[in-house]
């Protein structure tokens, strides 16, 4: 785990207040990081092209042409006046050591975006969008100073935004910088260390990044076991059944000791999957949601709800009239995409917004559910996961576009309903099942768009 940050404006001043750094003395640790990075990555003599705003981003750059200059083919391009003292002093300092300043981007081995970092307060102007995109068209390794240019803060993205292979954020890790839209910019991202290590310049926060190697498997540790041990799922198989066997079958391969189908009508399922019109009273957890349509009235999916079991709530839930009722329960996990996030929205008068909205402000909308439903858990669908219960959030960066397929969500339900079954909180339950879901997509051998529901299913056999 490691922690993100909405912003890290506080974490440099306690540098500077309580450590006794100077804004300087982090600037040269911030330029030696990226150097490094390009030092580790590039042999001398190679080609470096440094593009520099106006601000302390720009500045960052500076300091990076000026470590590089001699040991490298180093230009500097400043396509908007120096501004900020910092950037002016080490552009004196440049100016005094003959680095090149050009006027245009020649072809290079790297190019590094200093224009703007978390300075970037309004729409960039024609200007730089343009240059954004000349740059992004380079055939260069591309280099991000602190944010890539055009990510704002909030994790939304300017008209045009750099797209980094890597990107050397200063200090610690920003939650911006793990929006859906910020995956498509910030490539690798290390952090550099700033004078003093991340544990004493990072302060505590509710915001927090899940490694892969955060996963707990439902292993089996006891020997004298049988499948009562290991919970029964009960998945609630409306009129599109086929969502609900995947999610069937991937919860009995996540561990679940039993799984029913708690359907009104005979459906055709596979053979390891039971079937039943009431729920057994065995079931401890249950599944709703995914392809239920229109398929039961309120009072026959009571039945099969009516206690305080543990729910794991998709899809079509998020329409349902029932909905209400469901969100006063202690124990549920929601697993809406954003689409669906904007219904539970509107529909709990939290906020009216459209999914462009939503995703503008990911970060803020699941905030504000989460305060209004502190006992739900709350696992927003995208790109890049963001689960959130009362005050604490978590953020799964893991997936990978092979999931954009029908099927993928309705696997992450089963495997989120068998870790409830096997006892999980629900809580954990939502943060392990999401790992094991994308780490099941990345360990997928195949071509990114072959990946189907049954791959991610017999994915989990081998975590
Ligand atoms: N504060 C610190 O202690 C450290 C800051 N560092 C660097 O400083 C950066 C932040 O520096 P700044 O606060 O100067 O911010 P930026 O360098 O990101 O940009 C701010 C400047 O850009 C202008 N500006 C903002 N949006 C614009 C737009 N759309 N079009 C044209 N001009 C625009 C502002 O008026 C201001 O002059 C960080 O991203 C990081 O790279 C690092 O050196 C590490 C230490
Ligand atoms: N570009 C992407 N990168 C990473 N994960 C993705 C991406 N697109 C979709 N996913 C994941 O795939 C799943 C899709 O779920 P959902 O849209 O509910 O599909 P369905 O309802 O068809 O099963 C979610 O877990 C989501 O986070
Ligand atoms: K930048």
């Amino acid at each position: 785990m490691q922690n993100l940050f909405d912003e890290v404006d506080s974490l440099d001043r306690r540098c500077y207040d309580a450590y006794g750094l100077s804004e300087e003395l982090l600037m040269e640790h911030a330029a030696e990081a990226m150097a490094g990075a390009v030092r580790e990555r590039f042999g001398a003599g190679s080609r470096v092209v440094i593009v520099c705003g106006p601000g302390n981003n720009g500045a960052d750059g500076l300091a990076l042409a000026r470590l590089l200059h001699g040991g490298y083919h180093v230009e500097v391009v400043l396509p908007l006046e120096v501004k900020s003292p910092m950037a002016r002093l080490q552009h004196e300092r440049l100016q005094k050591l003959g680095v090149p300043v050009v006027d245009a981007i020649t072809p290079c081995d790297v190019l590094v975006d200093a224009i703007f970092g978390s300075g970037l307060g309004r729409p960039l102007g024609s200007g730089i969008i343009g240059l954004i995109k000349l740059m992004n068209a380079l055939g260069a390794f591309k280099l991000a100073c602190d944010i890539p240019t055009g990510l704002r803060s909030g994790g939304s993205c300017d008209t045009a935004v750099f797209r980094a292979d890597l990107t050397v954020t200063m200090g610690a890790l920003k939650r911006g910088m793990f929006s859906d839209a910020a995956k498509n910019a910030v490539g690798e991202i290390t952090v550099a260390e700033l004078g003093v290590s991340r544990s004493l310049y990072e302060k505590e926060t509710p915001w927090i990044l899940l490694e892969r190697g955060d996963l707990r498997l439902p292993l089996r540790e006891n020997a004298d076991v049988h499948k009562g041990s290991f919970g029964h799922l009960g998945v609630v198989c409306g009129e599109k059944s086929g969502a609900a066997i995947i999610a069937g079958k991937a919860a009995l391969r996540f561990g679940a000791g039993l799984v029913t189908l708690l359907s009104n009508e005979e459906v055709a399922i596979p053979y390891e999957l039971m079937q039943s019109h009431l729920r057994p009273a065995t079931v401890n957890a249950v599944a709703i949601g995914m392809g239920l349509g229109q398929e039961f009235a309120e009072q026959e999916l009571r039945e099969r709800i009516d206690n305080d079991i543990p729910l794991v709530c998709d899809a079509d839930i998020f329409a349902h009239p029932m909905l209400g009722e469901l969100l006063k329960r202690k124990r549920i996990v929601l697993t809406p995409h954003p689409k669906e996030f904007t219904t539970l929205l509107s529909r709990t008068g939290i906020a009216t917004t459209d999914v462009r909205g939503l995703q503008q402000d990911r970060f803020k909308f699941v905030e504000a559910f989460c305060r209004a439903y502190p006992d739900a858990v709350l696992l927003l669908k995208g790109a890049n996961v963001i689960i959130g219960q009362g005050d604490q959030f978590y953020v799964n960066p893991h997936g990978t576009n092979a999931l954009a397929k029908g099927g993928s969500g309705d696997v992450l339900s089963g495997f989120i309903g068998a870790l409830l079954a096997q006892g999980y909180t629900p809580l954990d339950a939502a943060i392990h099942a999401s790992l094991a879901h994308t780490e099941a997509a990345r360990r997928f051998e195949g071509q990114r768009y072959a990946l189907t529901p049954d791959d991610l299913i017999e994915g989990v056999c081998c975590l």
